[in-house]
């Protein structure tokens, strides 16, 4: 029987970034990310260049749209967004991952990448304009979002290029393998905030168990809070994955598992309810969802982003039949 593991692996990804280090440096954050993908399909990201000020700066904002009055919210609803493009407030127990579990007690607010309404995917799935607050000023909260917003993406470009780097030579794919899936990708960024559920009730959830969407997801959770954790098969045991500073969580989307055809893992997590309220900001990179591609391995069989994405949204949104209907 394996050992229960007590934490998933810290990486510094410093090495990676900084143009004068060695091949050997830069080899070993590729080795351990590696590792930790095809091992837990989760790690903690350190060394990643975004300041303790940005995440601070990310929280405040997050506080300052969830004091918002309900109504002020509900006026950017996502129900209100451009066709299918999903973006803006969702109200709590609105998604589901299982049937037999009472709806995710979270409350959202998406941001996506700024598409304007008269661009021709407009209104299509996950593309189309935001939906911004109007009491809060463009500088004060649209402005640093969005530069976190592009903060995220080259991370995300950073986090597929390391990635790329770890897959089996024999498959004769080249490291840079994955620039097409980054090309143009869909970027849905959920702001969001768990309230305290003092009452403990074993169907309830902050987000019930299931695996992410798309390729690769950045997480920056509030210090000082619990609630996530990762399902690890080979001990079959929830580990928690508590926030640490000066991290974000990296896991792998199940995109990336299904075309490296289950080698780097998405693994199952899950958010618990506690007595405390919760803020983290989950930063989806979906990637290009136009992406038609033959498996990795060679082993036959091919993936499509944008297929994949929609029928889990289709899923996971099917007990909140007015918005699914809607929207999907
Ligand atoms: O809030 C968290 O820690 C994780 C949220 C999550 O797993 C998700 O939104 O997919
Ligand atoms: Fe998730």
């Amino acid at each position: 029987m394996a050992e229960v593991p007590q934490q998933i692996p810290t990486i510094d990804i410093s090495a990676w970034v900084n143009p004068a280090s060695s091949e050997a440096d830069k080899q070993r954050v590729v080795d351990e990310v590696h590792h930790a993908a095809t091992t837990y399909g989760f790690f903690q990201c350190a060394g990643h260049g975004i300041t303790p000020e940005t995440r601070d700066q990310i929280f405040n904002l997050s506080k300052r749209f969830f004091s918002l009055p309900m109504e002020e919210r509900m006026e950017i609803s996502v129900k209100k967004s451009l066709g299918q493009s999903f973006r803006g407030y969702e109200p709590p127990f609105l998604q589901n991952h299982h049937k037999h579990l009472l709806p995710d007690t979270k409350e959202t607010f998406v941001v996506g990448a700024e598409i304007p309404a008269d661009h021709p995917d407009a209104g299509t799935f996950l593309n189309g304009p935001n939906l911004w607050p109007t009491s809060i000023p463009e500088d004060d909260f649209q402005k640093p979002l969005l530069s976190y917003q592009s903060q995220m993406v080259a991370l995300g470009n950073t986090l597929l290029k390391i990635l790329g780097h770890g897959l089996p030579k024999s498959w004769n794919c080249s490291p840079d393998v994955f620039d097409s899936l980054a090309e143009n990708p869909a970027i849905p960024m959920r702001m969001l905030h768990y309230a305290a559920q003092p009452v403990h009730d074993e169907k309830q959830f902050g987000v019930g168990a299931h695996t992410d969407f798309g390729s690769v997801t950045i997480l920056l959770q509030q210090l000082g809070t619990k609630g996530l954790e990762v399902w690890y098969p080979p001990t079959e045991t929830w580990i928690p994955v508590p926030p640490k500073e000066n991290t974000f969580v990296i896991n792998i989307g199940d995109f990336v598992d299904r075309y490296t055809n289950g080698y780097y893992r998405s693994a199952r997590h899950r958010v618990i309810t506690t007595d405390k309220e919760r803020y983290s900001v989950a930063f989806f990179f979906n990637g290009n969802m136009k992406l038609k591609a033959p498996v990795l391995d060679g082993s036959g069989g091919e993936v499509n982003l944008g297929d994949h994405i929609r029928q889990r949204a289709i899923a996971t949104y099917g007990a909140a039949p007015t918005l699914i209907e809607s929207k999907v």
